[in-house]
């Protein structure tokens, strides 16, 4: 596996503060992972988002000790302009980036800067527009596009790019239950081409759904890293750093020592084959028809 990614040793203080916002943290993002980041309010998230894109320190400012590598550029040796060669993000709120008047001028915007030849312009529009499900609207304003659609358009402005890492920091927050899994049908399937995605959102459901790897933050530092599976059986763990299990693993923890299960289901289909499979010996998920493949509805 390819680190793409890597946190040695890296803390981070904001100008001015005294206390760091990510504290001394060692962790890796292998190329072709899907990471959850999830943690409560003020735990770092975004500030690791702005790390791993160098906005944090190189455009904020402030101090930092120990090390971000990434795609094998050092902190110290980079610029946000060399980063972005490598990886994109998109924020929560995507509207306030939007500055053309139709969808396609948008997306071709994004890639004016960097001196990309007209007809690849033209290409890469067409392409990023149609895994983006935007085809239909690149006339259209991009104000006139609804929240998921306007955060489809900030991806699509970013794979035009062309990035190895696709970074979501809380994009599907103000979506309603349809435009957020319009998003992560569509980073799953990034995922599936092999990209690297790093996502962060509150909603454990589609975390579970979805990644590959969570990591957990609770005040600035990473508590808990490693397969969204394994991470996800550890309750009590979970809790104290305020963050809930998916319902349905949280009601087969209930069910643990009368079902005699393992392992605990983490998406609604596996429950249904832990429920379903209750009767035969022991009640484990194990005999329930479910794999470690992520769905990707
Ligand atoms: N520009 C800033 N200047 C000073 N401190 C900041 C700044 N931005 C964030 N912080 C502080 O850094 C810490 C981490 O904040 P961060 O926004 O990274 O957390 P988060 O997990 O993304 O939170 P949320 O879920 O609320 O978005 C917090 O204590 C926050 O107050």
């Amino acid at each position: 596996m390819k680190p793409i990614i890597e946190f040695q040793d890296y803390s981070y203080f904001y100008p001015k503060e005294e206390e760091a916002a990510i504290k001394n943290i060692s962790v890796t993002i292998n190329q072709g992972e899907f990471v959850g980041i999830i943690g409560r309010n003020k735990a770092g998230k975004s500030t690791a988002c702005l790390s791993m894109i160098g906005i944090a320190p190189h455009t904020i400012g402030g101090d930092w000790i120990g090390n971000v590598i990434v795609n094998g550029i050092l902190l110290d040796e980079s610029t946000v302009g060399t980063i972005t060669n490598h990886v994109g993000v998109v924020f929560q709120d995507a509207e306030s980036q939007f500055t053309q008047e139709t969808v396609e001028d948008e997306i071709a915007f994004a890639m004016c800067n960097m001196g990309i030849e007209r007809t690849e312009m033209l290409n890469r529009v067409k392409k990023v527009a149609k895994d983006c499900n935007l085809t239909d609207f690149l006339d259209r304003s991009p104000f006139q596009l609804s929240g998921g659609q306007q955060q489809r358009l900030a991806v699509a402005c970013l794979l035009a790019l062309k990035p190895e890492v696709v970074i979501l920091d809380e994009s599907t927050s103000q979506l309603d239950p349809i435009g957020r899994d319009e998003i992560f049908s569509l980073v799953s399937k990034l995922h599936q081409l092999g990209r690297t995605v790093v996502m962060v959102d509150h909603n454990i459901e589609k975390i579970a759904q979805y990644t590959s790897k969570i990591m957990v933050l609770f005040d600035g530092e990473v508590k808990l890293y490693g397969d969204t599976r394994e991470i996800l059986q550890q309750k009590e763990l979970l809790n104290q750093y305020h963050i809930r299990l998916p319902q349905v693993t949280d009601a087969a923890y209930g069910l643990k020592e009368e079902k005699g299960f393992t392992t605990l289901p983490i998406t609604l289909d596996e429950a249904v084959g832990a429920f379903s499979n209750e009767d035969k010996k022991g009640g484990d998920i194990s005999g329930a028809s479910y794999s470690n493949e992520k769905s990707c509805s």
